[in-house]
């Protein structure tokens, strides 16, 4: 269980997450939303501890992670893997290498330094890139995938760690709808073998499709914390406000469209637009 206790985050006078309190059982596939600025990205940055929380905790099984350090710390991050909009590969690096760059946190400094890997290592990471389907790209440099390939190879990246946690910052907000697909299914199956999913998302339709639990936030609160079903049009207006929910949702026919469920009850306007 991972439990947030009235956790704000200030940078300078600007309060980027104010006193949010959740808990996320293991297991749940949680989607963010909510407008840009709203405090997503530093929300999921003070559960990894790539931001520190200015007050308030967080605890996972017991464990006060907003508080670890040094050998601590870098077992948490290994439990609570990251994977980024921009994916943050190595792009002259082969995709296998990238992948077992996973295991860097933890082992000897020196055999990271040469880039020195096990055979049981490059076993694991060929398994890892299979079971996302991307195994013939190995021996390719990162730099010369799709967008969705380099998702995918860093969702492997991840998974390396072993990790307890995937916490996802935008994962397919530079994807088309069809690898915006492919990259959710693969969380999705992730989370299927009870790994907690935790992911900022842009748009109101995958969350909905692909996530048990929303939470929505305006203005680095917690606006709105249910399933689906209960993010009626309404409530995505007081998350996304009412020219920001025009945004989501024509956002979410032209670019990262995967499943649409559509919120809003087709108007003369939006059945125009709509596929
Ligand atoms: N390192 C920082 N220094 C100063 N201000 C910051 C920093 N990081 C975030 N902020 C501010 O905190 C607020 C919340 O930012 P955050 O990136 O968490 O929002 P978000 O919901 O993830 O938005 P986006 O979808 O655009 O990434 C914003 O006003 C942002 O400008």
């Amino acid at each position: 269980m991972l439990k947030i206790s009235h956790v704000t985050r200030r940078f300078g006078d600007k309060v980027a997450v104010d006193d949010v309190t959740l808990e996320i059982p293991q297991g749940q596939m949680v989607g963010i939303i909510g407008r840009s600025g709203a405090g997503k990205s530093t929300l999921l940055r003070m559960i990894n501890r790539l931001n520190d929380v200015s007050s308030g905790y967080i605890d996972y099984d017991g464990v006060r992670t907003s508080e670890l350090k040094g050998k601590a710390l870098r077992a948490w991050q290994r439990d609570c893997a990251m994977i980024f909009q921009q994916f943050n590969l190595v792009p002259r690096l082969d995709v296998i290498t990238n992948v077992m760059l996973g295991r860097l946190n933890g082992r000897n400094p020196v055999l990271n330094l040469l880039q020195v890997f096990s055979p049981d290592e490059q076993f694991e990471a060929l398994k890892a890139l299979e079971r996302l389907d991307i195994a013939q790209t190995a021996t390719q440099w990162a730099q010369t995938l799709s967008g969705g390939q380099q998702q995918r190879v860093a969702i492997a990246r991840a998974l390396m760690q072993k990790p307890k946690m995937i916490l996802a910052d935008e994962p397919i907000a530079s994807l088309d709808p069809r690898n915006a697909q492919i990259v959710m299914d693969s969380l999705r199956d992730i989370n299927a073998e009870g790994i907690t999913v935790i992911t900022n998302l842009h748009t109101l339709d995958t969350a909905r499709a692909y996530c048990e639990r929303i939470v929505g936030m305006a203005a680095g609160k917690v606006v709105f914390d249910g399933t689906p079903d209960e993010l009626t049009t309404d409530v995505a207006r007081t998350i996304y406000g009412a020219d920001g929910l025009k945004e989501a949702f024509s956002e979410s026919l032209t670019s990262t469209a995967i499943a649409p469920v559509s919120i809003l009850p087709r108007t003369p306007t939006n059945a125009q637009q709509a596929p």
